[in-house]
């Protein structure tokens, strides 16, 4: 369980995040808000990108804010940006096998873990391609084999649907399910498109200007009045 206590984070005037606490236990659980709502800033804080002026992050038992950004990946925190960060000059191999350069396997286990991450993610026929040829699925699939690759805790997926056609969104749903049997590890997705939330999310939290709307089960947040009302004249709940 990843247990956060009382985070808030601004920039200058700005608040991002206003004394957020909620417990995340789901193997995949959906962080749902309109723009500006303190999403990403929320994953910034537990990758450790943004350092929050008050609060706690403890997960599976580590203090997470105790760790640098560095030892948070080495402990098995692991993200996607909205904007993608594939390198076009590197071999999707190289691309995903980056991250485990710093978890001190053998040759032998790195490469178990690489193709593993490869297959899971339906890249194995293109692993010695350069990034740069690769269509925009496959570049995001590629940023998802980076993250699912080695032994990662906790996942962190930042509107990975975005952009992707009905087909692609479909195979993206069935892999985002599948991670946690694949490496262990729990899933934290944000995405606007709240069709895919609904589909692989037990739970989901709500954000709205900063503060925690609601958090629980996805079904009944999504119904909930409150959140209705946060997300009325942005877009479509389903
Ligand atoms: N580095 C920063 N400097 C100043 N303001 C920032 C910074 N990062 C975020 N903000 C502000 O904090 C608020 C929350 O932004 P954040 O990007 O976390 O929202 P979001 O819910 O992820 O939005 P979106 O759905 O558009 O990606 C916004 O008002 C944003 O402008």
């Amino acid at each position: 369980m990843i247990a956060i206590r009382d985070i808030s984070v601004a920039f200058g005037g700005v608040t991002a995040l206003n004394h957020v606490t909620v417990d995340l236990s789901d193997l995949v659980v959906g962080i749902i808000g309109p723009n500006g709502a303190g999403k990403t800033t929320f994953l910034n804080v537990l990758s450790g990108f943004v350092v929050p002026k008050s609060g706690s992050i403890n997960a599976f038992g580590t203090e997470v804010l105790a760790l640098s950004p560095h030892r948070r990946s080495r402990w098995g925190l692991r993200r996607s940006f909205q904007k993608e960060q594939v390198v076009d000059e590197l071999t999707v191999e190289d691309n995903v096998g980056a991250v485990l350069d710093n978890l001190s396997l053998g040759s032998q286990e790195r490469e178990r873990h690489l193709s593993a991450a490869l297959e899971f993610t339906g890249l194995s026929a293109v692993r010695r391609a350069k990034a740069a040829g690769l269509n925009a699925f496959q570049r995001r699939m590629t940023e998802i084999a980076r993250c699912s690759a080695g032994k990662p805790k906790v996942l962190m997926l930042d509107e990975p649907g975005a952009g992707l056609s009905q087909n692609e969104v479909e195979i993206l749903r069935r892999t985002i399910s599948d991670i946690h049997a694949f490496n262990g590890a729990m899933t934290l997705l944000i995405d606007h498109d709240v069709d895919l939330i609904q589909a692989v999310c037990s739970s989901t939290m709500v954000l709205d200007f900063g503060s925690l709307v609601t958090s629980g089960p996805t079904r009944e947040v999504l119904s909930d009045p409150r959140v209705r009302a946060v997300y009325l004249g942005v877009e479509e709940l389903a």
